[in-house]
């Protein structure tokens, strides 16, 4: 049960200009994005099974998951585009029943673009202003403030076809920061981006929220969530199955590793620790003489350590030695059963890539807010 009332309305005289701060005074306290219970259902089908969670002003809040999880149809909801079948969710306050108020306060990127490639970046920006009701003058400015945001000012008057699918997807974040909304939601921003117009989202991501957003971030690939998200949320089947920062769902799921190379002393190392594994620790030996040892949940350096002395003492010297950390993959595969299902680099497409779907929340054009036929994307 949600029972906040709060808003943080005032949030949105944050100017997103770069180097700017939150406003005095802006609504702090009240949490960002609150979700209790929310479920959707298309038939007897569950996309978005019982979620709940929180996510408070200022921070970027990842919702990390494979295809299919859910993530989507989780930000249609929260964005006011697809009604729920149960649960409730506040943005700042504002229940996502009441659509025309969730939407001043909202930013969102979708998945696929509607972008017009004839125009320029800053026509398209100057357009988007216009239609949030901005006369001509405070619309070319706006349209100024948010390239520079997105750093495309320089490609202001460059017709949009002739942008990289990075760009575009900038283009479309800075689409939604028009009207300066303290919650975006950015749907999976990087997908099909090559590594390097990743990185560049993800230095306007981080922009944006050094500027005072909250950012609600879904991503497919662990190395995005890990570096942006200060909490993330993992999604499986439509159900988080954990929730914490990155470090923590290490330290709670995953398991650091020792990896030792030695000259056929396998049966001496494993009788040196026999005695001093833990319960839930392991050792394996492979067929390449590679020994394996498995540390407890929750554990890290200073057991490796521990163990890595013991080996010492008994006086044997491997012939290599490493000493891995849990990484948020081991975690996903340990929560969810499988890996998350991309390339790692997840560098398929780059340049060529469409990018990204008009800002169709809060700044201006509006998806159905009642879930009849902004449900008929598939
Ligand atoms: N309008 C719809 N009608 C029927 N089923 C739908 C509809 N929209 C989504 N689904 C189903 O709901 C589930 C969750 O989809 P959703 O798009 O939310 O997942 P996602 O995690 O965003 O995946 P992706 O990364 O591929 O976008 C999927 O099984 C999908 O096929």
């Amino acid at each position: 049960m949600i029972v906040s009332t709060a808003t943080c309305l005032a949030v949105v005289t944050i100017n997103y200009a770069v180097g700017a701060g939150p406003a005095p005074g802006s609504g702090q306290g009240s949490p960002a994005i609150e979700v209790a219970h929310l479920t959707k259902r298309f038939g007897p089908a569950v996309a978005v099974d019982d979620v709940s969670f929180t996510v408070e002003q200022g921070e970027i809040f990842g919702y990390l998951g494979r295809n299919g999880s859910g993530k989507t149809t989780t930000v249609r909801m929260l964005a006011t585009l697809t009604r729920p079948t149960s649960g409730q969710a506040r943005i700042c306050g504002a229940d996502i029943t009441d659509a025309r108020r969730v939407r001043r306060l909202i930013g969102v990127t979708m998945q696929e673009a509607a972008l017009d490639e004839a125009m320029t970046a800053g026509e398209h920006l100057r357009f988007v202003a216009g239609l949030s009701g901005l006369g001509r003058a405070a619309a070319r400015r706006r349209a100024e403030e948010v390239l520079e945001v997105v750093g495309l000012s320089r490609d202001a008057e460059v017709r949009i076809g002739a942008f990289s699918g990075g760009m575009k997807r900038r283009l479309d974040i800075a689409s939604a920061l028009i009207s300066r909304p303290p919650v975006l939601f950015l749907d999976e921003p990087t997908t099909g981006l090559d590594p390097q117009s990743r990185r560049a989202v993800w230095e306007e991501i981080r922009t944006l929220q050094a500027s005072g957003a909250t950012v609600f971030l879904t991503t497919q690939y662990l190395e995005e969530a890990d570096q942006l998200a200060g909490r993330l949320a993992i999604v499986d089947a439509g159900a988080i199955v954990a929730e914490g920062s990155p470090r923590k769902l290490k330290a709670d799921h995953g398991r650091t590793t020792i990896t030792v190379a030695h000259n056929g002393v396998a049966g001496q190392i494993e009788s040196t620790l026999k005695g001093d594994l833990l319960a839930d620790e392991h050792l394996a030996t492979d067929g390449s003489g590679r020994t394996v040892i498995t540390l407890s949940s929750g554990t890290g350096g200073e057991r490796a350590l521990e163990l890595l002395a013991r080996i010492q003492g008994a006086g044997i010297s491997p012939t290599h030695l490493a000493v891995t950390e849990t990484s948020l993959e081991d975690v996903f595969i340990r929560l969810t059963g499988t890996a998350i299902g991309v390339g790692a680099s997840g560098s398929d497409g780059a340049s060529g890539s469409d990018g990204a779907s008009g800002s169709d929340g809060a700044s201006g054009s509006d998806g159905a807010p009642d879930g009849t036929g902004g449900e008929d994307r598939r």
